[in-house]
């Protein structure tokens, strides 16, 4: 496992041809773009979790059934900063790191008072947003960089805060149909409040206020949700949202700010100020998208870990949404690089399977329902909504399928009702060893895996003018651990799970966690610049807006 996640990657920086087999659709054309953690060693200075890894950008460009692949590490200014002191000078997720250590004792002093309100890292490792025509690297803090699509340089740093008042936001924006963005961060103890920020990004702006980083400069606040307490706000890593409503899952993860303000002084990670308290219960916060207002009933359900939101859609009154659910935060433990290299089998098992889960919240509560009845009469799920005795309701998930993690959608049925969920497949071991199509009408599913090949998150590119909703393909970039076998991109026929093509790169690719595909966007391979003037003219977020 050291060749997956020890080991640090060589960037490619020239383009290079992969050697294809099979056939590529001729209409398949476009970027396919992705992030994910590179470098895990700086110097003689080690990170210690897999999440802290130097941002690595790579992109597959497919031309006329032709690909080319390059890789280029986010010169942000953490690696910056790194690079230049030769070990690691800046925190991430699970290592907290002191840039100074000659320095006297008063200098000491105030650096430890100075990170008392962290400085986060812009070490933009997780996903990639698509902001109007921009592209920027994302993480979870309150920075992003801006990108260029096509040659992977990086651009400016830009600060949410100036725009909006979070100290972290996701990387796992929604887009609507005409490609605004909708985020959610959390601002922290702000004027003596702690709240969730659900805030727009619009796609287009007028053309005489188009200065600056354009359309963040016109960020606006849709929605706030006050924080059940103060000094422990939830940890989240996305959130969902449907034709009319958005649904936030305020869950019992959560992240000691007190902890976290004396991190630095203790000599501890920003991860270990995140605990996951099991006797708490997990709120579900439904906001009107119509009237911007929270719905007042409170809707609530056991305590659990998600990451990843699905999908959410309405159906007969209620608002139905899949997670992937875990019963503790182990999933976060378990990517510490001591575990995943050493002895890998033994100590990198889940202690609870990632499962995906589907929630019903009735929209319309009715108020003389007695106390204990099931507010749910959908035929199409046995998820429940229990009224009790104070108002509040109780829901009780189904169940639909273990093992799978990093799921992608259709995006052109994200927020309305769907039938396919694309996914990693893993068992009791957070690395996936297949991509898995589940369909959760029949409850069946599809899968392609190969020995020693583990699988990236799978992303569905439509037909042009698909009629069916599994009417595309399927890219997934596979790292292999086997010598004899170059990484390659994968492309399955999305309705079969048939092998379409493998394009095999011969460059050092690293295992990555999120991206997005530009269709018509190519870079001429040979002179790195946007070719047909087709540059980011429209985008895939796994994929629909077509701006
Ligand atoms: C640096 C930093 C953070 C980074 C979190 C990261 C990098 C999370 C990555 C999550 C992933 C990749 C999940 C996949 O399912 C926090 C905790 C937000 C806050 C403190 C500063
Ligand atoms: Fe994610």
């Amino acid at each position: 496992m050291d060749i997956i996640f020890g080991r640090n990657k060589k960037e490619q920086l020239e383009p290079v041809r992969a050697r294809v087999t099979g056939k590529i659709p001729s209409w398949l054309q476009g970027i396919l773009l992705r992030n994910g953690p590179g470098m895990h060693t700086v110097g003689e200075t080690k990170y210690n979790h897999w999440f802290d890894g130097l941002a690595l950008l790579h992109s597959f460009m497919i031309r006329d059934g032709e690909v080319y692949y390059r890789s280029k590490y986010l010169r942000s200014d953490t690696y910056n900063a790194n690079i230049e002191a030769n070990r690691i000078v800046v925190s991430e997720f699970g290592t907290m790191a002191y840039p100074d250590p000659c320095k006297n004792i008063f200098s000491k002093a105030f650096s430890y008072l100075s990170h008392t309100i962290p400085d986060f890292t812009d070490n933009c490792l997780i996903n990639i947003m698509k902001c109007g025509e921009d592209f920027y690297a994302t993480t979870e803090t309150n920075y992003i960089r801006k990108i260029n699509p096509l040659t992977l340089e990086t651009l400016e740093k830009v600060d949410y805060r100036k725009y909006v008042a979070v100290n972290l936001a996701t990387s796992h924006p929604h887009y609507d149909a005409a490609g605004n963005v909708l985020n959610i961060g959390t601002s922290i103890v702000d004027k003596g409040k702690t709240k969730y920020v659900i805030f727009k990004i619009p796609a287009t702006v007028p053309e005489d206020r188009k200065k600056g980083p354009r359309p963040l400069k016109h960020t606006e606040v849709f929605c706030s949700i006050a924080s059940c307490s103060l000094l422990s706000p939830s940890y989240y890593h996305s959130f969902g949202v449907t034709e009319n409503y958005i649904v936030f899952l305020e869950q019992p993860f959560r992240m000691d700010i007190l902890k976290m303000a004396t991190a630095y002084i203790r000599g501890v990670s920003w991860a270990s100020c995140l605990a996951f308290h099991r006797e708490d219960k997990t709120y579900i916060h439904v906001i009107d998208q119509r009237t911007r207002e929270p719905v007042l009933t409170k809707f609530y359900t056991d305590p659990m870990v998600v990451f990843h939101h699905v999908n959410a859609y309405e159906e007969g009154g209620c608002l139905l949404f899949d997670v992937i659910a875990y019963e503790d935060s182990s999933l976060y433990e378990l990517f510490y690089l001591a575990h995943l290299n050493k002895d890998f089998e033994e100590n990198s098992r889940l202690t609870s399977v990632p499962t995906l889960k589907r929630f019903a919240v009735p929209l319309h509560v009715d108020k003389n329902a007695d106390v204990g009845s099931n507010l749910i009469k959908l035929v199409s799920t046995t998820a429940r909504a229990l009224k009790e005795k104070d108002d509040r309701i109780y829901c009780q998930p189904e169940l639909l399928c273990e093992g799978l993690e990093l799921p992608r959608i259709n995006y052109a049925h994200n927020g309305k009702p769907y039938r396919y969920v694309y996914a990693a497949e893993v068992q009791w071991n957070p690395i996936p060893t297949k991509v898995i199509k589940y369909d959760l009408l029949t409850k069946s599913s599809l899968s392609w895996g190969e020995a020693h090949c583990w699988p990236a998150e799978p992303l569905f590119v439509p037909t042009p003018g698909a009629q069916d909703e599994d009417d595309g393909i399927i890219l997934s970039a596979i790292i292999s651990t086997d010598p004899q076998k170059l990484p390659f991109l994968l492309v399955l026929d999305a309705k079969t799970f048939t092998e379409l093509a493998r394009a095999s790169v011969d460059a050092d690719m690293h295992l990555d966690l999120h991206g997005l595909f530009i269709p018509g966007a190519s870079w001429d391979a040979g002179k790195q610049t946007p070719a047909r003037g087709e540059q980011g003219r429209s985008v895939d977020h796994g994929v629909a807006p077509r701006t």
